[in-house]
């Protein structure tokens, strides 16, 4: 048990007996006052203790799907992402005051005057959504027609006025969104005609090379959607999707949404301009009927929305296939061509396809499209014969949309991926965490999935915070190769990029710190489990829930039971802490996840595992307990807070002697990102604040090399590598416990002599070569 004296005074407990020390007190003399216990810089009493979980109600907000009543938020918490308040999703908010005068619908609310937004959409989920909506009685095919009366109550269809290319490069440039045609398109056409004929004459001089090459990426401007209650009248929505939309408290688009949906929802000429194919006659018209014409590839921040800006298009190109098919249904025979899948959704992780699905399923409600997430046992058709159950006699998945990981799909395709009719009749697949999908880990699977889609309409998109050019590359040839394969035209593959690529979001406060042993680690996130001292403006409190991010599963293990006792029981005690990495069961992953967003987790231990795509929206701020092990790596876990815009989000980075050769490659990232607030904020940004690293540092971390980073990305910091490496003296160094190296040798010592003393009885047998049958009474 310790216990020590905090900086006010107040008496500082640790260790698992917690709870029995405060009995302790009562016990001897109930006059005695009851000791204050600080947990995460609030004082507790025993008394009070047991009610922190309803002090720290904004922990609710966690989830996704509980429901908030508007203004039950603790006005002290409003700084923090869990608060949960109100906010602009945007990060980057056009603030050159409304120039909305091109809006000819009224109520439709400017980019910073979103007050009312609600985020978890609950409240409008329980007053707007009607009866037969909640109950899903209503069926695709009444949608448009039976349901609009009531629809037209609850949402209303914005109209808008043309929007000019000046206005659109305007928008586009203010919420910083870059979109670049990078291959296909009738400019490319012109432009390599142009080609064949300058060749043709070898009159090419280096200066007019050079402009050609810029050309050769010309920036596009689409037209941005600012609301996205314009959607219906702009591209025929459905009634239900719309109401969706508006039912999950989303109104205002974010950057990555406001860029990618005229992309992803208008026709060629809508979305691509002057730089559509198909220009003549038929073909035009065919392009102009096609529902999605491009293939994207987004970079846009953590928590940005990416979900959304692929789902709703997805559900409505899906639609309009479903409205098309049933329209060249053979009447006679009343069958439809084809009904399996059309699109897969593919995620790295189990819990981020899961969260996927059920984040379409919300938006899919009433539309007749179904969302299916892959999982162990399920299978696809493998020809166009009417169903074939398995063995098991389980029929085939029949679903709209597929969500999985590549290894679930792969499962569910059978042996030969290629031969699956279910995959020929795919005409969309996403990618979301591209990066992680096209690198050496995932890239075979996710390569191999894509080569067995063989439609020839179908159009891909990739998703992600962070895309290095190698990734986009292998995108691009990947397409091309699939291109020659079936012999298709060209089409356009454009980029979409927001913000700064590659760069942590702008409003989250980072800490980096020195903690010069493992020691110092464990010390340093006991001192933010239960600070000491007072928080100043310049370092924000880390307030739970938080996640800590290990290097490894037996380091995520035992950073679990080294903590397991620091939440008080009467606060939750061991149920407070929880850990979660892959070498868990489904079930017992799934249980966490749900306890986490259900908020009975405080502080969750992970690997990185977690680091990617998944949304807690109310996660105050993340914990580097081991320094990630690639710059894109520190983007993705910091991005687990301050997502859709919320501020107050805090991101530590506890780094070691053994991370100082590495360390540059997070420090610059940090630096990149205070750069920006400053910016945005005008140069306002207050002291310390004003950088998470100091300039003096930046300049003295050595700069790790190519070699070291390619080494570190694959094997991470090599002394916590699990089983410690090949040190030895590493090893112990870096095991994570508050033991002392004298109680750890006495611990061993007794261990070994057990052993040995087993091993004397086993062999003693053995040498005698008879089995002891015991002695006879
Ligand atoms: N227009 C919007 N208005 C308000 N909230 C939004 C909006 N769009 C998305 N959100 C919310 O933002 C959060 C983050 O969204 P999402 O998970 O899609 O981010 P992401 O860009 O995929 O992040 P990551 O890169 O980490 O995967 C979610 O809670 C989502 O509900």
């Amino acid at each position: 048990m310790a216990m020590q004296l905090g900086s006010a005074g107040m008496v500082y407990l640790t260790g698992p007996r917690i709870s029995r020390v405060i009995a302790m007190f009562r016990r001897q003399d109930p006059a005695i006052p009851t000791p204050e216990i600080p947990i995460c810089g609030e004082s507790y009493t025993s008394e009070n203790l047991e009610t922190i979980s309803d002090q720290m109600d904004p922990l609710a907000l966690l989830t996704r799907s509980t429901r908030i009543k508007k203004g039950s938020h603790n006005q002290a918490q409003s700084a923090r992402p869990s608060a949960g308040q109100p906010a602009n999703p945007q990060l980057f908010p056009d603030t050159s005051g409304p120039s909305r005068k091109r809006k000819r619908g009224a109520n439709v609310p400017a980019a910073q005057d979103v007050a009312s937004l609600d985020f978890f959409g609950g409240q409008n989920l329980e007053d707007g959504t009607s009866k037969a909506q909640r109950e899903g009685s209503i069926s695709e095919d009444e949608e448009d027609v039976g349901r609009s009366n009531d629809g037209e109550a609850q949402i209303k269809d914005e109209e808008e006025a043309e929007i000019n290319e000046e206005e659109s490069k305007q928008i586009l440039r203010q919420h910083k969104i870059k979109v670049t045609l990078l291959e296909g398109g009738a400019q490319d056409d012109q432009q390599s005609e142009d080609e064949k004929r300058s060749k043709k004459k070898k009159k090419k001089s280096k200066k007019e090379e050079k402009p050609r090459s810029a050309k050769s990426k010309p920036s596009l401007y689409p037209n941005p959607v600012t609301s996205f209650g314009t959607l219906r009248s702009r591209y025929g929505i459905s009634r239900a999707l719309a109401e969706n939309i508006h039912n999950q408290g989303y109104t205002v688009p974010t950057e990555v949404q406001l860029g990618s949906l005229p992309l992803l929802l208008g026709s060629p000429t809508d979305a691509l301009g002057p730089h559509a194919l198909g220009q003549n006659g038929a073909e035009k018209e065919a392009s102009q009927n096609s529902v999605t014409s491009l293939d994207l590839l987004t970079v846009a921040p953590t928590g940005s929305g990416k979900t959304l800006a692929f789902m709703i298009p997805l559900i409505h190109v899906l639609q309009q296939l479903r409205r098309q098919e049933n329209q060249d249904v053979d009447v006679a025979s009343k069958k439809r061509t084809h009904s399996g899948p059309k699109a897969i959704v593919l995620a790295p992780t189990k819990e981020l396809a899961s969260q996927i699905a059920n984040e379409g399923r919300k938006l899919a409600l009433n539309t007749g499209i179904k969302i299916t997430y892959v999982k162990k046992g399920m299978h696809l058709q493998q020809s166009d014969e009417p169903q074939e159950e398995d063995e098991n006699g389980v029929p085939p998945v029949k679903a709209d949309i597929l969500v999985s990981t590549p290894l679930s799909l792969l499962h569910a395709v059978g042996d030969e991926p290629k031969d699956c009719a279910a995959l020929a009749h795919i005409r969309f697949m996403v990618l979301d965490e591209a990066d992680v999908l096209l690198d050496p880990l995932f890239r075979t699977q996710t390569l191999t999935l894509w080569n067995s889609l063989t439609s020839p309409s179908l159009r891909v998109s990739l998703w992600s915070a962070t895309m290095g050019s190698n990734i986009e590359q292998l995108a691009k040839e990947t397409l091309a190769t699939r291109r020659s394969a079936l012999s298709l035209p060209p089409s356009p593959l454009v980029r979409l990029v927001v913000g700064l690529k590659d760069s942590a979001v702008p409003n989250i406060d980072h800490q980096l710190i020195y903690a010069a042993t493992e020691q110092g680690k464990l010390m340093g996130l006991r001192q933010i489990l239960h600070p000491t001292g007072i928080a100043t403006s310049s370092s924000p409190v880390l307030r739970p829930p938080f996640l800590v991010f290990t290097q490894t599963i037996e380091r995520a293990v035992a950073l679990h039971s080294e903590l397991l006792y620091d939440i008080p029981p009467e606060a939750g005690g061991i149920s407070r802490v929880a850990v979660l990495h892959s070498g868990l069961s489904d079930t017992a992953r799934d249980s966490v996840m749900t306890r986490l967003r259900k908020a009975e987790v405080w502080v969750l231990i992970t690997t990185d595992l977690l680091s990617r795509g998944v949304d807690f929206r109310g996660i105050n701020g993340v914990v580097n307990y081991d320094v990630p092990n690639s710059a894109a790596a520190y983007v993705h876990r910091v991005g687990r807070t301050g997502r859709a815009g919320r501020k107050g989000g805090v991101a530590v980075t506890l780094y070691t002697k053994e991370d100082v050769p590495y360390i540059k490659n997070v420090a610059n990232i940090i630096a990149a990102s205070q750069k920006l607030r400053e910016k945005d904020a005008g140069g306002q940004v207050e002291g310390e604040r004003k950088g998470g690293v100091q300039q003096w540092l930046l300049d003295a971390l050595p700069t790790p090399s190519k070699k070291d980073k390619q080494i570190l990305k694959k094997r991470g910091v090599e002394v916590r590598r699990s089983q410690g490496g090949k040190d030895e003296k590493g090893a112990t160094k870096a095991r994570i416990s508050t033991k002392a190296g004298f109680v750890r040798r006495v611990e061993n010592n007794r261990r070994q002599a057990i052993a040995a003393s087993r091993e004397r009885k086993e062999g003693g047998g053995e040498e005698s070569g008879d089995d002891f049958g015991g002695f006879d009474d």
